[in-house]
């Protein structure tokens, strides 16, 4: 179980003259074990706390996996509890499919790239269905063939802790349903703790166990079991939008927006 601390984090801005903008100030969040969900508008620093999360940012306060202080490890130590899928894509690269993967791998690897390393890549291309793609050079792929690749390479590495920045961006509809279906079998099988950023909040609500709702000022909102948390006040407060809420058989929210409360 991952906990944050008592994080603040400002990004300095361009300008000398500017003020730093302040992003957290004194954040405190717990995330619950298996599949969470972080939910908010655009800008309020969802993609800033996964890479806090990784420590590609330089930040106060401490964060916790269990006992252990994930901002006292070292690099290497932090890649091999974590593995971070950011949100931008590398769009060009002259390696193929395969290849591309097997750079997941690079922690583990030797000299050479061994059968097990191997064997560990192609099963993760067929579990997204992707193996037919092994060969082909990743520049010459599509938007979404690119973003499954992207996903294989950070679920090759077999962490303890997955971080993944919006990665249904760009997937069809079935593909965004097997991905999450996916991620619900590696967080139930493999004992994973899951961090995902998703904007859609009826995915959200359907594969979710726990939801973190950050608003726009970088402040936690709510966090708490989908039924708890998607709530037609939230989205009002948090969104500013006007939405129903209905229920399906299974108690798991559903979500139709009515309009924004800007007027346009
Ligand atoms: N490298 C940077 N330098 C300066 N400011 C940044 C930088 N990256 C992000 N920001 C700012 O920090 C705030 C939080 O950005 P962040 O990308 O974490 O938001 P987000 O919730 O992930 O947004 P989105 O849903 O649009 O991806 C925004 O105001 C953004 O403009």
């Amino acid at each position: 179980m991952l906990r944050v601390d008592n994080l603040s984090f400002s990004y300095k801005t361009y300008k000398k003259s500017k003020a730093p903008l302040k992003v957290f100030a004194n954040f405190n969040l717990t995330f619950a074990k298996g599949f969470n969900v972080i939910l908010g508008p655009n800008g309020a620093g969802k993609s800033t706390l996964l890479k806090t999360i990784f420590g590609l940012l330089d930040y106060e306060g401490e964060i916790f996996y269990g006992q252990e202080s994930i901002t006292a490890m070292c690099t290497e130590d932090k890649i091999k509890l974590m593995s971070y899928l950011p949100q931008m894509d590398v769009e060009l690269s002259t390696l193929t499919v395969l290849e591309m993967v097997i750079l997941g791998r690079l922690p583990e690897l030797g000299y050479k790239v061994a059968d097990e390393d191997l064997s560990i890549v192609m099963d993760t291309l067929r579990s997204l269905n992707i193996d037919y793609l092994a060969s082909r050079n990743f520049s010459e792929l599509s938007g979404g063939q690119k973003k499954l690749v992207f996903i294989a390479q950070t679920l090759v590495r077999n962490p303890q802790v997955l971080l993944l920045d919006e990665p249904v961006n760009s997937l069809d509809l079935q593909k965004q349903l097997e991905l999450c279906q996916l991620l619900q079998k590696i967080v139930a099988e493999q004992n994973v703790d899951l961090i995902v950023v998703l904007h859609d909040i009826n995915l959200a609500a359907r594969y979710a166990q726990h939801i973190v709702v950050v608003d726009e000022k970088g402040a936690l909102y709510s966090s708490g079991e989908p039924r708890a948390v998607i709530t037609a006040s939230m989205l009002k407060e948090v969104y500013g939008v006007i939405a129903n809420i209905t229920y399906d058989e299974n108690g798991v929210p559903i979500l139709s927006p009515v309009c924004s409360v800007r007027r346009i």
